[in-house]
């Protein structure tokens, strides 16, 4: 089974990234981040960079990440708190831990283009 298919394809993504953006908007460490910001475009394009880097049927349409957090001021902190509500999330959705390693292994990368701090 493919990363994707393990994530619960479109409708699975979908539902994991909104749970995660719920429990983010929640928490009082990053909420201020997300200020101003049209969260149902940034739903659909982390839905979307996700369908993408699983395997799935997608190709990424937004800004690459360094871009699209540039001047943000994210630190290590911030970004580990996305994780654990990321983490929730995929828990919450039953995704076997072994493919929520392998999200994570592919998102870690990132770490360096979105934190600036
Ligand atoms: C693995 C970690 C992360 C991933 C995969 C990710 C992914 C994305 C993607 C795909 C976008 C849309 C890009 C675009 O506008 O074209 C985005 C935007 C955004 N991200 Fe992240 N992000 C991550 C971590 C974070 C963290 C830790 C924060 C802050 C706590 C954050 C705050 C934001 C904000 C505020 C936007 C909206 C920017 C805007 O519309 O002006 N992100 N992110």
């Amino acid at each position: 089974q493919s990363l994707y298919q393990q994530l619960g394809e479109q409708q699975g993504i979908e539902t994991i990234v909104e749970e995660m953006l719920y429990r983010v908007g929640g928490d009082e460490r990053i909420a201020h981040h997300f200020d101003g910001v049209d969260i149902m475009r940034v739903h659909k394009l982390i839905s979307e960079q996700v369908c993408d880097l699983s395997g799935g049927p997608c190709d990424y349409s937004g800004e690459d990440m360094k871009t699209s957090h540039r001047n943000m001021g994210v630190d290590n902190a911030d970004f580990n708190a996305l994780v654990e509500h990321l983490i929730a999330a995929m828990e919450k959705e039953d995704v076997p831990v072994s493919a929520q390693n392998q999200l994570l292994g592919v998102l870690a990368p990132m770490h360096g283009d979105i934190v600036e701090e």
